[in-house]
């Protein structure tokens, strides 16, 4: 089998897809973006493309190692999430291929089912009472939402009390009947981590997710030391050899590479695998859409340690289009009970809708992350 043609399609909300065709007519579909520099992933995509025309769709190890240490300059968000996005693609061929979901291909299922969970509350944490509340009646019991909005390096206690007074009264709302994680969203610096850890402490949160930014990785063992709420982190890292240095370090209790940007299925299982050696949990994040949701329920259903899967059903960046809504097999993907079953169909489980991306690919715009600055004018981390 040769592969003959690949083709991008860059649709809202701010996803791309990528079609990856064969000399034998056997299609596979990846989704390559990074959030907000989609073209630069496209251009990427492009340039990588080069190594795959005419090359076996099956040796998806050989072609990987071809993306990766084919170039000089390797790994970072834009060229990771390419490789990430044809390795999808890659590892769909070969489901199809040989008519098994790729689940199948990497040893089996660990398990039966996987917890999921929804976002609640948006960029500005509001309202999370009531999307909680709405979510509860379809069965979903775990959220996750963000911990503050801007916060400086030294913040207010006013700023610190308003993002426990929020935490605050989900549990005097709700106890113990929902959990959920809080994602800090790199917008708070060491110095305030340390103090919104300790007063959240009584609440209890599953997690905090990314407690400083990836860059300040060297404080979680530190922020590790601070509290007993597991710290989560990942969706910014994106290969083996940038966690191996916190599974070294320590103080990561869940790590959360993303599929469409940690080098794809090859790459995360391996992560998943050396988080397993630490005794860390596996929570692949996937803010993205359905492609990505797949290649992670992939690994979710092979990886022992994988706990809690991010899916984007009602997530605040889902404006022009929801989750399933360039999928066919809709029933697959059906939530029940808060769980994701094993996606049946060969491959990585999805049947892309190609005429609505086409359709939808025609009014596209650039997708942008907001562009926040503090009071005093400064940038702030959004
Ligand atoms: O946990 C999450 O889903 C992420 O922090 C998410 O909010 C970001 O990755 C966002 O997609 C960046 O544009
Ligand atoms: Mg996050």
């Amino acid at each position: 089998m040769k592969i003959t043609k690949l083709t991008l399609y860059r649709v809202p909300p701010r996803w791309m897809f990528l079609k990856i065709e064969t000399d034998e007519g056997i299609t596979g579909w990846g989704e390559p973006v990074i959030e907000g520099r989609a073209r630069t992933v496209e251009a990427a995509v492009n340039e990588l493309s080069e190594y795959l025309i005419g090359q076996d769709p099956l040796r998806i190890n050989d072609l990987w190692q071809v993306m990766y240490r084919g170039g000089f300059y390797r790994g970072g968000a834009i060229l990771m999430s390419a490789i990430a996005g044809i390795d999808q693609a890659l590892w769909d061929i070969k489901g199809k291929a040989l008519g098994v979901p790729v689940y199948q291909l990497l040893g089996g299922l660990v398990r039966d089912r996987m917890k999921m969970y929804s976002w609640v509350g948006g960029d500005r944490p509001a309202d999370v009472i009531d999307g909680i509340r709405t979510l509860r009646e379809i069965g979903i019991d775990t959220f996750k939402m963000n911990g503050t909005e801007e916060l400086g390096i030294i913040d207010t206690a006013k700023a610190v009390d308003a993002a426990v007074a929020r935490i605050a009264e989900i549990r005097a709302t709700f106890g113990s009947e929902i959990e959920f994680g809080i994602d800090f969203h790199g917008r708070v610096a060491a110095p305030m981590a340390k103090v919104l850890l300790r007063e959240l402490e009584p609440y209890r949160p599953l997690f905090v997710e990314e407690p400083v930014l990836a860059e300040q990785a060297e404080y979680y063992p530190r922020l590790a030391e601070s509290t007993s709420i597991p710290l989560a982190a990942g969706e910014r890292m994106y290969s083996r050899f940038e966690f191996k240095h916190v599974f070294q370090a320590g103080g990561i209790a869940i790590v959360q590479p993303d599929l469409s940007h940690a080098g794809g299925i090859t790459e995360c299982v391996k992560i998943a695998a050396m988080a397993e050696a630490y005794d860390v949990a596996l929570a692949p994040h996937c803010p993205l859409g359905p492609v990505a949701l797949a290649a992670c329920l992939q690994v979710d259903f092979v990886s022992h340690n994988a706990v809690l899967q991010e899916q984007s059903m009602g997530i605040h960046y889902n404006r022009g289009a929801e989750l399933l809504d360039y999928v066919v097999n809709k029933e697959d993907f059906q939530i029940q009970d808060g769980y994701f079953a094993p996606l049946p169909k060969p491959g990585l489980g999805v049947i892309v809708d190609e005429e609505r991306l086409i359709a939808a690919s025609k009014a596209v715009t650039d997708w942008r992350n907001p562009l926040w600055r503090h009071p005093d004018g400064s940038v702030a981390e959004w």
